[in-house]
């Protein structure tokens, strides 16, 4: 029987749920932010930097970070939004004998005043995490339930622990279209994407594709969003980030299911997207 437990992340409140097989979730409230994920075997799947502020001060530079209203600065607001930094509810729990999830919602009743009125506008998000064997799901629901449209871009920010970018690639990529941090568009025509420099790569979304590291091959699947946006700092970028160490951009990827553009969801409607890790 899964297990559901309060504990703490740093000094963030945090929810732990412990499957059947031993496999591990701990989600802080802030962010709704997945901090760790383990399968059966313990091992640690992602990526979280040790110098971090974990105290709610800041997002959070690691884990899941989960994106909403805006990607990056697409849009008028809090760079990837304001749905990092609000601390979000406990809404649900349960499963039966092969899988197990936690739920978590945020809506405008939660927000800071200075994110309401920034942003003001009636919301509910609800974000399920479900685990089953070696597989994480992510179940993302935008809700509008206020009188009028309102324009929004999302993420699921995953940073993947890859133990070393050398032995690190991406495949499934191969014939895609993606646009660079020049602005530069252009065609994958490699089938694999290793990590030699800085990228900030945004594509166009692909049913799945397989992060293969030195200890692990990861099937990701997507379902409702319309991008992977593909990012590692590299060297220089990773020196002027304060909460990650110099050599600390050598230990992670982030491959993020995403909708970039601010694209209108009408007064009433629900967007949904799917997220699928697979070891
Ligand atoms: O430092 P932040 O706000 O967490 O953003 C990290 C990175 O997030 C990625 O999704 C963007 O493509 C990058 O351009 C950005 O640098």
């Amino acid at each position: 029987m899964a297990v559901v437990t309060m504990t703490e992340y740093g000094a963030l409140p945090a929810v732990q749920l412990t499957a059947a097989d031993g496999a591990q979730a701990t989600v802080s409230l802030f962010g709704a932010h997945l901090l760790s994920w383990k399968t059966a075997d313990g091992k640690e799947r992602l990526f979280v930097s040790t110098q971090t502020p974990l105290d709610g001060s800041k997002a959070i530079r690691g884990g899941v970070p989960v994106i909403f209203p805006q990607f990056n600065v697409r849009g008028p607001g809090l760079r990837h939004g304001f749905a990092r930094v609000s601390t979000w509810r406990l809404t649900g729990n349960g499963g039966d004998g092969g899988s197990s999830f936690i739920e978590f919602g945020l809506n405008q009743d939660d927000l800071s005043a200075e994110h309401a009125q920034a942003w003001p506008h009636a919301f509910e998000l609800t974000l399920r995490f479900t685990l089953h064997g070696d597989a994480l799901d992510f179940a993302y629901t935008v809700h509008n339930s206020g009188a009028q449209e309102f324009p929004f871009g999302v993420a699921l920010h995953t940073y993947y622990d890859v133990g070393h970018l050398d032995a690190t690639s991406i495949s499934g990529l191969q014939h895609q279209q993606y646009t660079d941090h020049h602005l530069n568009t252009r065609t994958q025509e490699y089938p694999a994407l290793h990590f030699t420099e800085k990228h900030d790569r945004l594509y166009q979304s692909t049913p799945a594709l397989t992060l293969n590291t030195a200890n692990a091959t990861l099937r990701l699947e997507q379902q409702g969003f319309s991008e992977w946006v593909v990012w590692n700092p590299g060297q220089d970028d990773a020196k002027a980030l304060v909460d990650l160490a110099d050599d600390e951009y050598q230990r992670f990827v982030c491959i993020e299911p995403a909708r970039i553009d601010q694209q209108p969801l009408a007064a009433g409607t629900t967007w949904a997207g799917k997220h699928t890790i697979s070891v």
